[in-house]
């Protein structure tokens, strides 16, 4: 008996203590909040759940009995809560929430008596399992989409383990029906059952402060190849993705072609239109290599007016005549600007793709000087 208080307190200590790192990751991250803030509340609701369960006595006081399977239940569906707004779940449909109202409201009206015992067990467990059941299958697939298989089923396995306990414990009490099948403070198993919640709390926390790790980090590095403005790579990505195809190329011999583009009288454009003018006009060049370009090409903003194309597997003729398209649909989409186009072959004797881009910037600076809105291609060596 002395044993298990001791176990209850420091189990109950622990969840409460993952509730406060909870809360302190919230603070850092105001981009998952909402969610993370639903988590710190399942871990407090289960603490005060657990806490509340360890004062059960003779005496059979409300709390101790309806109060603490009542902070359980709300604990499951905050934790819910939280991964469907993680996860970018559409919320679901208002029958849903209405449904857990019913095993809430029974938890409220009904007296912490013996006799009253077997509904509240079925209720409570059954609530709970099914609650973990649904989260499981409707969560499984958006997790496992975003962080793979693995981790997916790393996460959800407790989480389903819980569900057929809770299942399992409802209807052990349905088949002793009107034995009361309550955990009982003393009992060995209830002090398992303990462990496997802090466990479980334990594997949900770790587990999910990865996945958010993994989140952001992939976030942090979308971001840093993007171009804020254009949504294309930025230069730096693209000094990536050269050096990549750079030693395809060397390897495969395919054809590699290396486009530079700069917006004519870019300035003007500026000056008439102003500034965020200028912008809109730069995202619709962007929009238009977008839509014009294979899904393998490669289309970079290397800044202000100046993108660098970048096209595997497309030999000198298709490169001219997609130049030679692409400046006529400057025209015909009526973009606001002309386009200059330097073409060149990326070449084995260039000894280095950085040769290849000095190449087609100089034919883009002919181009400009022989009165721009017109390709020019410079051989390769
Ligand atoms: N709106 C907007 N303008 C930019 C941005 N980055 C650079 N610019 C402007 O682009 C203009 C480039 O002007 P220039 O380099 O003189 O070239 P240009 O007027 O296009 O003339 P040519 O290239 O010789 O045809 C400058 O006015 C820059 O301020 C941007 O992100 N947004």
């Amino acid at each position: 008996m002395q044993i298990g208080a001791e176990v209850h307190g420091l189990v109950t200590f622990q969840v409460g203590l993952y509730g406060l790192a909870w809360l302190i990751a919230a603070r850092m991250l105001p981009s998952e909040r909402p969610a993370i803030l639903s988590w710190a509340g399942f871990k407090a609701m289960l603490a005060l759940g657990l806490w509340l369960l360890s004062q059960r006595d003779a005496q059979r006081s409300w709390w101790a009995y309806n109060g603490a399977n009542l902070a359980t239940l709300l604990a499951m569906l905050l934790m819910v809560r939280g991964c469907l707004i993680f996860l970018r779940h559409p919320p679901p449909p208002r029958a849903w929430n209405a449904l857990w109202l019913l095993p809430l409201a029974a938890l409220l009206l009904l007296p912490p008596s013996q006799d009253a015992a077997p509904w509240r067990v079925v209720v409570a467990y059954g609530g709970q399992g099914l609650l973990l059941l649904l989260a499981f299958f409707v969560l499984r697939q958006p997790l496992r989409a975003e962080f793979g298989r693995w981790p997916s089923w790393g996460l959800m396995a407790p989480m389903l383990g819980f569900a057929l306990h809770n299942l399992g414990a409802a209807a052990r009490q349905l088949w002793h029906w009107p034995l009361a099948q309550e955990l009982q403070m003393n009992s060995t198993f209830n002090i398992a059952i303990f462990y496997s919640y802090l466990m479980a709390t334990g594997v949900f926390a770790i587990g999910f402060m990865a996945v958010l790790t993994h989140r952001l980090t992939a976030r942090l590095r979308e971001a840093s190849m993007h171009d804020e403005l254009t949504g294309l790579l930025n230069r730096r990505a693209m000094n990536e993705y050269l050096r990549n195809q750079w030693h395809r190329h060397l390897r495969r011999r395919h054809p590699l072609a290396l486009v530079m583009v700069d917006l004519d009288h870019f300035k003007r454009v500026n000056d008439t239109l102003g500034h965020a003018g200028g912008d809109a006009v730069l995202r619709a060049t962007a929009a238009l290599f977008r839509k014009h370009l294979r899904r393998e090409d490669l289309v970079a903003r290397m800044g202000g007016e100046e993108f660098l194309l970048l096209l595997p597997d497309t030999p000198e003729p298709a490169a001219q005549a997609l130049c030679e398209r692409l400046r006529q649909l400057a025209h015909d989409e009526q973009l606001g600007v002309t386009l200059s186009l330097g073409l060149t072959m990326v070449a084995a004797e260039d000894g280095d793709a950085e040769v290849a881009v000095r190449r087609a910037d100089a034919a883009l600076y002919r181009a400009k000087t022989e009165g721009r809105d017109r390709v020019v291609s410079a051989p390769a060596p």
